[in-house]
């Protein structure tokens, strides 16, 4: 096991060795408030679990964490429903892109899992019936990533959540098919609105690896020593990063980086290294499956050099 002291050297080195991919790929522009990001960024974040951190790149720069958002709400519907949750969405990896529609209608509107579109809106449908309400549910969804961060200031960017809401046509029609097989309760507007909020929250990779720290401790926080998910619930939440973090790259996120990880389109990456540490990286340029190619690279590129791996 390699000891503390290298770990910035190491990334340091990831990062020299990232440089060659920073012009390759290209920025989500589906939503285009995200199309305005500076595409030349980049950032990666490791916090281990005595609280030490170490940083290279950009590492304060908040970004819009999108699809990270998933491991959030999955993790707070567990919490409220355990395995009920499981009747409605799925647990198997997709093998398709996040916002695809083909599957839904042979499944019966029941997503293959949480986080693609349609499994995330299930669960923030679960989440809004249990709340009630818009802001009660996105609220608290954000007072857990506040706490698991040990930062109060974490928000989210109105305007990136009124951008997809504009031109979120295909998730309304997920939410729309879902709702034809009863598989969504609320109003659909409703549900995807508050989808659309939990996409919008804006975190810098310094926050994201600390925040993302219980699931590398069986769901205990290491620092805080809170219990958020139990020993089973944490093995699971990993399992699906793992299998379905990267939609139909996990296959090849498992194979070149190894770790539990979860991808968003604002270019953020999360990635667990149970017992050891939380990765985040951030790079705003994608790959042709949605997933930050620079954070891809860098993350294969640490897991090599480290040996970190969970195979
Ligand atoms: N892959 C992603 O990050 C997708 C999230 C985005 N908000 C969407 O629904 O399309």
């Amino acid at each position: 096991m390699l000891n503390e002291f290298n770990y910035q050297q190491i990334l340091n080195e990831v990062y020299d060795e990232t440089i060659p991919y920073f012009q390759d790929g290209k920025v989500a522009d589906y939503i285009p408030a995200l199309a305005k990001v500076n595409p030349e960024q980049f950032a990666m974040s490791i916090t281990l679990f005595n609280g030490k951190q170490y940083h290279v790149g950009v590492c304060d720069e908040k970004f819009s964490i999108q699809s990270i958002s998933k491991v959030y709400t999955f993790t707070k519907a567990l919490q409220l429903f355990g395995t009920k949750l499981y009747k409605r969405v799925g647990k198997e990896p997709s093998g398709n892109p996040f916002n695809s529609l083909v599957q839904l209608e042979y499944e019966k509107g029941i997503p293959r899992n949480p986080f693609i579109n349609a499994g995330a809106i299930v669960v923030t449908d679960a989440l809004l019936s249990y709340f009630k309400n818009i802001d009660k549910c996105f609220n608290d969804t954000l007072s857990f990533i506040q706490e698991t961060s040990d930062n109060e200031t974490i928000g989210f960017d109105r305007n990136v959540w009124f951008s997809e809401y504009q031109h979120g046509h295909r998730n309304l029609a997920l939410a729309n098919l879902m709702k034809s097989y009863n598989n969504i309760d609320n109003l659909v507007e409703d549900v995807v609105k508050t989808y659309f909020k939990h996409c919008s929250i804006e975190m810098s990779t310094k926050e994201l690896s600390r925040s993302m720290l219980f699931l590398a401790n069986h769901g205990i926080d290491p620092i805080n020593g809170k219990e958020y998910v139990t020993h089973e619930q944490a093995k699971r939440i990993n399992a699906l990063m793992l299998t379905c973090g990267h939609y139909d790259a996990s296959g090849e996120f498992a194979f070149y980086v190894g770790l539990p990880g979860k991808s968003g389109v604002g270019g953020g990456i999360v990635a667990i290294v149970p017992k050891v540490m939380s990765i985040a990286v951030f790079s705003p340029r994608l790959n042709s499956w949605g997933n930050s190619l620079c954070g891809t690279k860098a993350l294969e590129i640490f897991a090599k050099k480290t040996g970190l791996s969970i195979f």
